[in-house]
């Protein structure tokens, strides 16, 4: 199999599309309507326990809605197991097996056969220069650093090579430096890609920095949804500016925020 890293199936831009969604873990009650536009990157944000994950894992199909239908690209995968949705998901740890190399981690997302060829390993070896990890193929996830490794989950990612990726707080245990160099690797491989993001977030600055529409979930429902640059200024939903904290002039201060986004 020949594989390329600017990627074949992710080029096909797909909606995501909640259509009355409700589901529930006991007393938590959720229901969902929403859209994200094909190809744009959504800031998902919103109090702890407001369902931000929930919303992803229903969009993956880890959980099923108790009704309604998820749709992406207009396809309602209700049947669908997560394997095979077009999706790619990744979470804030545990993405790797621990006892899989690097390399094997990374084919993982384009076959659960783990008999590499030789075209196998150069398509593995294109996708973690891209990240940054070239050369570090035969490593244990143990002898990573906590930003390696999700360099290696981003990396499996491309390899995967689906439409829909979905973000669950990928970077929140990492510095500031480091979180800005991901934010900016997600973004790069979102011009390359052009997949339809969900990132889920609590920083208002990674928020900034690449989202182009925020979610804003409270108490199970999407309260409110828009361009990024609306809910960054004083027009901003109330509830939102009230959950960032507002600091006067613009909210959280975000005119000092670099705006990295290409
Ligand atoms: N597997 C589960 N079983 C039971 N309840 C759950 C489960 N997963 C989540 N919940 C509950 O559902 C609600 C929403 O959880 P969810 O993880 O989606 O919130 P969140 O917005 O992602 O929160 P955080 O920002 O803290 O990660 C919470 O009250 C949580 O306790």
């Amino acid at each position: 199999m020949t594989t390329t890293i600017k990627g074949a199936a992710a080029q096909k831009r797909l909606t995501v599309a909640l259509d009355d969604v409700s589901f529930s873990y006991g007393e938590s009650s959720f229901r969902f309507n929403a859209e994200f536009a094909a190809g744009r990157i959504t800031a998902i944000m919103g109090p702890s326990g407001s369902g931000k994950s929930t919303l992803l894992n229903l969009i993956a199909g880890f959980e099923t809605p108790d009704t309604g239908k998820v749709l992406i690209g207009g396809i309602d995968v209700g049947d669908t197991p997560p394997s095979a949705r077009p999706v790619s998901m990744v979470f804030q740890e545990n993405n790797l097996f621990a006892h899989l190399s690097v390399e094997a981690n990374v084919w993982l997302g384009r076959s659960p056969s783990l008999k590499l060829g030789d075209a196998d390993r150069i398509a593995v070896a294109e996708a973690l220069a891209r990240v940054g990890l070239a050369g570090k193929e035969k490593r244990l996830p143990r002898e990573l650093s906590g930003g390696e490794r999700q360099r290696v989950a981003l990396a499996r990612v491309l390899l995967r090579d689906r439409p829909v990726l979905l973000l669950d707080e990928p970077f929140a245990s990492l510095g500031p430096a480091l979180r800005e160099d991901m934010l900016d690797l997600v973004a790069g491989i979102h011009v390359e890609r052009k997949m339809t993001i969900l990132f889920v977030t609590h920083q208002p600055e990674d928020a900034r920095r690449i989202g182009q529409d925020v979610a804003f979930l409270d108490e199970g429902m999407i309260a409110a949804t828009g361009p990024a640059d609306d809910f960054f200024d004083r027009s901003g939903p109330d509830a939102f500016r009230r959950y960032i904290g507002d600091q006067g002039g613009t909210v959280a201060g975000s005119q000092h925020i670099a705006r990295k986004r290409t």
